[in-house]
């Protein structure tokens, strides 16, 4: 959703001073041709659009409608390109600030419109960001969002895929009770129910796996973790490996229970495999609490994009949208806050945005929703001043686990029923028969999809998802098609179509899927809570907040808690800004 910009119309609506009739051709910037206005009269304008940009009075001003021209004497302009309604300022070398901002002392041209001075700047637009944005928009606030990507909805991505839309991000709504998402979107009729669906197990050389026998093992594992003492800083991951040598039911079967538990890890995402300090914690096993209620709620064939449509109440009228603003390919590269008062006014602190185009922002706040693998990689740049260590600690020690999908397209149905899930058990001695493509014995199951017919979902984790990654589709292919030999020992399997794979790891604008609580962040502290608390202007003023799914202390890793979260930070400002 791209707006519709206009210079002037935030100069009129922050009730500005009406300034004389301009020349009609457009004038250069700053000539001795433009012309010359009261200076109070437009600094008292700039001032009102601007949420309180100090402008140093007394100096030289000089406006037509589509450029203003504030003169600082000494070569310190503030000005716009006479096109649009883009406002341009240029700074001198060793200036004195003019929006209190020491960054732009330093010689450039910035773009700075003033349409974009907002209450809040919401850092990206998922789906806690697009909860943030409905709650501020709704609460009457002026608030902007920004978005590198060329779509909205981050991890919720929906595409089409044949015939089909297809989920290459978050499927299902996880619950009922206390969840946000059902709540949203269960009265509009937008949620179905799965049918029970048929497991079955397959060893990697393809033999089935008595159904009851595989019950038991995984209940045996279940066991463990439950029964395991969630203080003592250990991993899920050791926890089930060790069990493989105490628990006398996975004892009676080694070598089985071997396959179980590399399986087990997989489908619960555990990781720690190369360094145990970044594996689930049990902690977290216990902080993450679940919803009440169906598991996978489906959306009926749409895909998970109608969440977005909901937020921006898109749907089921599109008519009735919100008109928030919203700009895409917009990467925020920093953000420029400010702790202390120095050189703002304490009623009207701003933070600077700036983008990778160049363009500047200014707001009294922002909402920083982006994934915990992409602050890991960008905090240091991204922040000036930089975080608080207890921030970084949190950032580096969550962790954000790496799992795909890979959508495998058959002539017809080859499985015995729908619905369907097949395991897959891996064998040490049959990896070897993948050897150059060793990814593939990463894929833990197939699953059929709902609405879709003739679709099966392969899930990989972990390393094998990231090497995955990074082969062509055609390679992709040809693993998928050599791991269907396995089935080919039971099944008549059907020539594949066509495939479609996410590449969560190598996004840069996610680099993962979503967060857990490792052992190291039990170890070192840190956790959800310490990632959500904002930055104080003048310790009391939340000048930059965190949302996203990572912040969620209980319901982390879920779309639910990422509009939780979203609706949360969006609920501090509110109750901060609305109070002025
Ligand atoms: C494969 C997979 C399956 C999943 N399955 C489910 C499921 O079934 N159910 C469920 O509830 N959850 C599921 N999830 C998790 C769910 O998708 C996420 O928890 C949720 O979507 C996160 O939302 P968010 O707004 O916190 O973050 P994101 O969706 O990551 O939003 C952050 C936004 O910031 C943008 N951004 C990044 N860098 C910048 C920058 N520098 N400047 C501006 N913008 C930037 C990104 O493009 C993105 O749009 C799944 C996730 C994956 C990957």
């Amino acid at each position: 959703m791209r707006p519709v910009r206009c210079a002037t119309r935030s100069l009129r609506s922050a009730g500005a001073t009406r300034l004389p009739p301009a020349p009609s051709a457009p004038l250069p910037v700053v000539t001795s041709r433009c012309r010359v206005y009261p200076p109070p009269a437009v600094t008292t304008a700039l001032q009102a659009a601007c949420h309180g940009l100090r402008i140093n009075p007394g100096k030289q001003i000089r406006h037509h409608p589509h450029t203003i021209c504030v003169h600082w004497g000494c070569g310190s302009v503030l000005d716009a390109g006479s096109t649009g309604p883009v406002i341009v300022a240029i700074f001198g070398v060793g200036l004195r600030p003019a929006v209190g901002d020491s960054w732009l002392t330093r010689r450039r041209r910035i773009k700075l419109d003033l349409m974009q001075l907002m209450d809040v700047i919401v850092v990206g637009c998922g789906a806690s960001g697009l909860a943030a944005l409905r709650r501020l928009h709704d609460a009457g606030l002026k608030v902007l969002g920004l978005e590198a990507d060329d779509r909205i909805g981050g991890r919720i991505r929906t595409v089409q895929f044949g015939e089909c839309a297809l989920d290459l991000g978050a499927a299902w709504c996880h619950g009922e009770k206390d969840n946000v998402v059902f709540e949203l979107v269960n009265p509009l009729g937008l949620l179905g129910r799965p049918k029970p669906d048929h497991k079955l197990y397959v060893l990697s050389n393809g033999e089935l796996i008595d159904e009851g026998k595989s019950e038991t093992l995984i209940g045996a594992l279940n066991q463990e973790v439950g029964k395991a003492d969630k203080n003592s800083k250990k991993s899920i991951a050791e926890c089930v490996r060790t069990a493989l040598k105490t628990n006398a039911t996975l004892k009676k079967e080694p070598q089985l229970a071997k396959s179980f538990v590399d399986w087990f890890e997989k489908n619960n995402h555990l990781g720690g495999q190369a360094d145990p300090r970044q594996g689930k914690s049990l902690k977290g096993l216990e902080e993450c609490w679940g919803c009440e209620g169906e598991f996978m709620l489906n959306w009926k064939g749409k895909g998970f994009k109608t969440l977005l449509d909901v937020l921006l109440n898109k749907y089921p009228d599109p008519s009735k949208a919100i008109p928030v603003e919203i700009l895409l390919k917009k990467e925020v590269e920093s953000i420029k806050w400010r702790s202390t008062q120095q050189g703002l006014e304490p009623e009207n602190p701003l933070v600077h945005v700036k983008c990778k185009d160049g363009s500047l922002y200014a707001a009294k706040s922002v909402i920083v929703t982006l994934s915990v693998g992409v602050l890991k990689e960008r905090h240091n740049q991204l922040f000036n001043p930089p975080l608080p260590t207890e921030k970084v600690t949190a950032i580096n020690t969550l962790q954000l686990c790496v799992l795909d999908k890979i959508y495998i397209e058959f002539t017809r149905p080859w499985w015995p029923k729908t619905p369907a899930s097949l395991s897959l058990l891996w064998r040490d001695e049959d990896k070897g028969n993948f050897a150059n493509e060793e990814w593939v014995t990463e894929i833990c199951a197939l699953n059929t999809v709902e609405y879709q017919p003739n679709l099966l979902l392969a899930w990989i984790y972990g390393r094998g998802a990231e090497v995955m990654e990074k082969c062509s589709e055609d390679q992709v292919k040809a693993g998928v098609n050599k791991l269907l030999e396995i089935f080919k020992k039971q099944f008549d399997v059907t020539p594949i179509k066509a495939i479609k794979r996410s590449q969560w790891a190598s996004n840069p604008l996610a680099r993962g899927s979503y967060s857990y609580r490792s052992v190291a962040t039990e170890e070192e502290g840190g956790s959800a809570v310490t990632l959500s608390e904002p930055l104080y202007h003048g310790g009391k003023f939340p000048v930059v907040c965190f949302a996203g799914e990572a912040t969620s202390h209980h319901r982390h890793s879920a779309v639910h808690g990422a509009v939780e979260a979203g609706f949360r930070e969006a609920d501090r400002l509110v109750a901060i800004l609305k109070k002025k």
